[in-house]
């Protein structure tokens, strides 16, 4: 297992800076989530982790180990790393055999021994029995896992995804996210993988680097980006919620003019993050109309208005009418850091 260290990585094309003076630790044996909207530059840090692009300033090592610096770069193929691509890139004139073995192969390693290796890697993905079979014959979820088992093969203890569940429909993405977990479990490696979907993120990762332009927005596991989001970019991105103005006290917070339950610290206006699951409805307290309730299938997703204008999301058991009066309560809020 590795350790992964950026130490003030920037990578610029031209002037634009895609990855900006990103400085983590990804430690062993950790599944981590590059997480962030299109264009913040989780695909260029993830090709700058595999080599595939060399940052213009900072130095990237894996254990002690220097991978990229001023004055040096390993190459991709001797960073003994496993990388599977949104494509992923597969043979198409090979079997599914010849494509998991084909790294082995390139190692001279000997018949039997790859044999061995790519029956216990294709076991590990669920695709034991697939040896013979052609890859074109194979569907989107099926070729990633060939992907997937090419990568394992090695042995490696870095494995990078790229967007892992993007081509996949939403039940075959459900089935890989078990796959991949059992794959971390059994192997202990470091993985790194890229996504948009904040869902997907915290499914999957047991960390989660939130990156917005080019720079590190919150480091953290998924329970803390989700509870204790840094800034309003990270509660905005992830999970659902509202973000209200409020007042903070050393005596209390007031929203609406009436106290809520807040955590974090914060004085004078405020802006607070405010979870669905979070809000009451009541017969007092904090008074609101419906503006929208959309069926979910378990609940109804509902969105009032406030006096001051601003909207609040809560989950209803049951659909409420347009514009009718309510009221609520809100027993736990988080005040965005300033
Ligand atoms: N080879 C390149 N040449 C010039 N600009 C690039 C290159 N690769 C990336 N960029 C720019 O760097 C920024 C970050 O791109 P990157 O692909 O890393 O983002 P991303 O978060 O992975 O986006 P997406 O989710 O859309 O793939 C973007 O502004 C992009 O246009």
């Amino acid at each position: 297992m590795t350790i992964i260290t950026l130490d003030a990585v920037s990578k610029q094309f031209g002037s634009n800076f895609a990855v900006r003076d990103v400085s983590v630790t990804l430690p062993k044996g950790s599944f981590t989530a590059l997480l962030g909207p299109s264009g913040c530059g989780k695909t260029t840090l993830l090709r700058l982790i595999a080599g595939f692009e060399q940052p213009t300033s900072g130095t990237i090592q894996f254990d002690t180990r220097l991978m990229a610096g001023p004055t040096l770069s390993v190459a991709p193929e001797k960073r003994d790393l496993g990388i599977v691509f949104q494509s992923y890139a597969l043979w198409p004139h090979m079997d599914v055999a010849a494509n998991v073995a084909y790294p082995l192969r390139a190692r001279g390693i000997g018949r039997a021994e790859i044999e061995q290796r790519v029956a216990r890697a294709l076991d590990m993905v669920s695709l034991a029995g697939f040896e013979q079979r052609s890859v074109d014959a194979l569907s989107g979820g099926q070729r990633q896992r060939v992907a997937l088992a090419r990568c394992l093969v090695t042995g490696t203890d870095i494995i990078l995804l790229d967007e892992p569940l993007a081509n996949l429909d939403v039940h075959l993405r459900a089935a890989m996210l078990d796959i991949f977990a059992d794959i971390h479990r059994r192997t202990g490696a470091t993985i790194v993988f890229v996504t948009h979907d904040q869902s997907e993120a915290l499914a999957l990762a047991d960390r989660i680097v939130m990156l917005d332009h080019g720079q590190v927005q919150q480091t953290g596991t998924p329970q803390q980006l989700y509870a204790e989001p840094a800034n309003a970019t990270v509660a905005g991105f992830i999970g659902r919620g509202s973000i209200l103005a409020a007042q903070a006290a050393t005596d209390g917070t007031l929203l609406a003019g009436r106290p809520i339950n807040a955590r974090g610290t914060g004085k004078g206006p405020v802006q607070v993050l405010v979870r669905p699951e979070a809000v009451r409805l009541g017969d007092t307290g904090i008074a609101g109309q419906v503006a929208r309730c959309r069926y979910t299938g378990a609940s109804y997703e509902t969105v009032l208005t406030l006096a001051s204008g601003e909207t609040l999301m809560l989950d209803t058991p049951n659909r409420l009418d347009i514009g009718a009066a309510i009221h609520l309560t809100i027993n736990d809020a988080w005040i965005i850091p300033g």
